[in-house]
């Protein structure tokens, strides 16, 4: 007798061109088809409601019109999972809504701790030149734009050195203080009930005497995504040493994780973070960002094929059947299989 043909779904999904070219690569597309799911576009111009049927949305679009297709897609079928819900994903779109969830965290504070930095929102630019408003904050600090939309205008920051240096400034934005860190960042990206931890070059520490000596600020935008031909002639960072650097713990990595996701009620996000070089022990969450590059990661086609057959088989992602797999390749980084609510699972395999 033949075999029954097994079952296959559809996941729809809607990204701006960029991300779709980076994202759905024929890798990814084939071993997802190879588990039985077709990944499919969605024509944003067209009803979301009339195209599928489909077993899962991914997205990563916004504006009114995107948000009003979704609720109609939702309450047409309400059982087909929307990765990730627009209420949940909007609060990154503003870094201090952003960063409050981290303060609802209740993880234990042993060996290390976590938190962020020192911040200030500032809506007009009388507020520059207020002590009241900006007197607290030691220097230097980081201008962020207070928006975090995706535009290109969202990641250019400024580096401001000495209270003269805000006055050119255009809110809204974030006064952030700097955190000398040792020149490293830390991305943790977050898939589901998979995280993975990598290390990345960031802004070089600011000494006391680079301080006194240095005017105004300096604009950059997105390092830890610069290329080595972006920095082309800055010996700083040629003579870094990357792979020195020491990974956060795992286990405090995985937990911060695990609650982010419980708190924001998202499953595609990553987070920065940055280790006090003043307080080796002290991790500082600067940056959470929904549906990342996850191309960027080893391995990203099994990873991401584990979570689409977990989302469409209704699979819970807390009762330990997750089938993602420790052995993907992690060329020297650290990988985590964390399942959720099994103890003990972390694994290092650098
Ligand atoms: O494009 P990539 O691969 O650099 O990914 C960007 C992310 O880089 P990362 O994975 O953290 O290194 C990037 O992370 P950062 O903000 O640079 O920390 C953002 O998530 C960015 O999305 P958006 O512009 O904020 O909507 C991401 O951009 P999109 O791919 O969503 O356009
Ligand atoms: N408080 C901080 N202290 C030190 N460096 C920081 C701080 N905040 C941001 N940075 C540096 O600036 C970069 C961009 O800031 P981030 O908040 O991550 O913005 P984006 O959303 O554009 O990635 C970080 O990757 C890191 O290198
Ligand atoms: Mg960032
Ligand atoms: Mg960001």
């Amino acid at each position: 007798m033949a075999d029954t043909p097994r079952r296959r779904f559809l996941i729809g999904y809607a990204l701006a061109p960029k991300k779709q070219q980076s994202f759905i690569q024929p890798s990814l597309v084939g071993l997802a088809a190879d588990r039985g799911i077709d990944l499919v576009p969605i024509d944003p111009a067209r009803s979301l409601a009339d195209q599928g049927p489909f077993d899962c949305i991914l997205h990563k679009l916004y504006g009114d019109d995107w948000k009003a297709q979704l609720q109609e897609f939702a309450a047409r079928y309400p059982d087909v999972p929307v990765v990730d819900p627009p209420h949940a994903i909007e609060r990154l779109h503003n870094r201090i809504s952003m960063l409050q969830v981290v303060s609802e965290l209740e993880i234990p504070q042993d060996q290390e701790t976590f938190g962020i930095p020192s911040q200030v929102v500032i809506y007009d630019s009388g507020a520059l030149s207020n002590s009241g408003v900006v007197g607290a904050l030691r220097f230097p600090v980081i201008a962020k734009p207070l928006v975090a939309d995706g535009s290109a205008k969202s990641h250019k920051m400024s580096l401001i050195y000495h209270r003269d240096g805000l006055l050119k400034l255009k809110p809204p934005l974030v006064l952030q203080e700097f955190v000398n860190h040792g020149g490293v960042i830390f991305k943790v990206y977050v898939v589901g009930d998979y995280v993975k931890c990598v290390k990345r070059k960031s802004l070089p520490d600011v000494s006391e005497e680079k301080l006194e000596c240095t005017q105004g600020s300096i604009s950059f935008s997105q390092v830890s995504n610069m290329t080595a031909q972006d920095r082309t002639g800055e010996q700083y960072y040629e003579s870094m040493h990357l792979e020195e650097a020491e990974m956060p713990p795992l286990r405090f990595v995985t937990e911060i994780a695990r609650g982010l996701r419980r708190v924001m009620g998202l499953h595609l996000f990553n987070f920065d973070v940055i280790r006090d070089v003043k307080v080796g022990n002290r991790y500082l969450i600067i940056d959470i960002n929904y549906f990342p590059g996850y191309a960027k990661m080893p391995s990203y086609e099994k990873v991401l094929t584990e979570f689409f057959w977990n989302i469409v088989n209704k699979k819970k992602e807390e009762d330990g059947s997750n089938p993602t797999s420790n052995d993907v390749d992690n060329e020297g980084e650290i990988l985590v299989d964390d399942h959720l609510g099994t103890a003990g699972e972390v694994e290092n395999v650098c």
